[in-house]
């Protein structure tokens, strides 16, 4: 059975910095992994629109860790996809989809030295357990097939084309650095060949 759209409705935003937009938030039916993931539709969308595939970090959307990145990327896409007319999916996907308890395990470990990937699979996982499924599945409820991806991670342009989402253009985020995530970022661009411009490793 595809995926559908369950329920639609307008949710105002304002971010700590006072940024404030309308975002029109969807909850689906179907989806392959079924966890309630949300599209947020910013502005009005063209036919390729802007999209973001973002995924849940409590401690960083929610309490302002600046362990990682994700804090400031979600405000950075909210923003762009406002100007641009898109779709920010919010994938609950924490961890790098390990979810939140072993991703704090993680954060322990990489307290005593390791890095993020050498973390998860000290644990057992993978370096990302992420599968964009039922991201691909959202889109087509929302009757998009083309988009314009924001984001650095060449995993997620390409789960999108094999899922059979055509990526027109992968537009980079800005890289939102702080003396916590230096080390995180630092791993992406190593490991995972992210498109992260970081000053000098150190
Ligand atoms: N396992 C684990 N997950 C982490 C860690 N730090 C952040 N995360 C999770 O990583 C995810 C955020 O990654 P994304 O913002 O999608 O970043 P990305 O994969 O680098 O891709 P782009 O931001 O699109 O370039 C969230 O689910 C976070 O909870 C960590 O040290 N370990
Ligand atoms: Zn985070």
């Amino acid at each position: 059975m595809p995926a559908a759209i369950r329920t639609t409705v307008t949710v105002p935003l304002r971010f700590a910095d006072g940024f404030a937009a309308d975002a029109r938030v969807s909850t689906f039916t179907g989806l392959a992994d079924g966890k309630e993931h949300l599209a947020l539709r910013f502005g009005s969308p063209g036919e390729v629109p802007l999209v973001r595939l973002h995924s849940e970090c409590l401690t960083g959307d929610v309490l302002g860790s600046l362990r990682c990145d994700c804090g400031p990327q979600l405000r950075e896409a909210a923003e762009r996809i406002t100007r641009t007319g898109g779709y920010l999916l919010y994938l609950r996907q924490e961890g790098r989809g390990i979810g939140l308890y072993p991703k704090l395990d993680a954060y322990a470990l990489q307290d005593a030295g390791l890095d993020t990937y050498a973390a998860n699979r000290a644990l057992g996982y993978l370096d990302d357990e992420r599968d964009y499924t039922a991201a691909a599945q959202m889109l087509t409820a929302l009757g998009v097939s083309k988009i314009d991806l924001l984001t650095n991670n060449p995993d997620k342009s390409g789960q999108m084309r094999t899922l059979g989402i055509e990526v027109r253009e992968v537009l980079p985020t800005l890289v939102h650095t702080s003396a916590a995530n230096n080390r995180y970022l630092q791993a992406k661009v190593d490991h995972t060949r992210h498109t992260i411009d970081l000053p000098i490793a150190g």
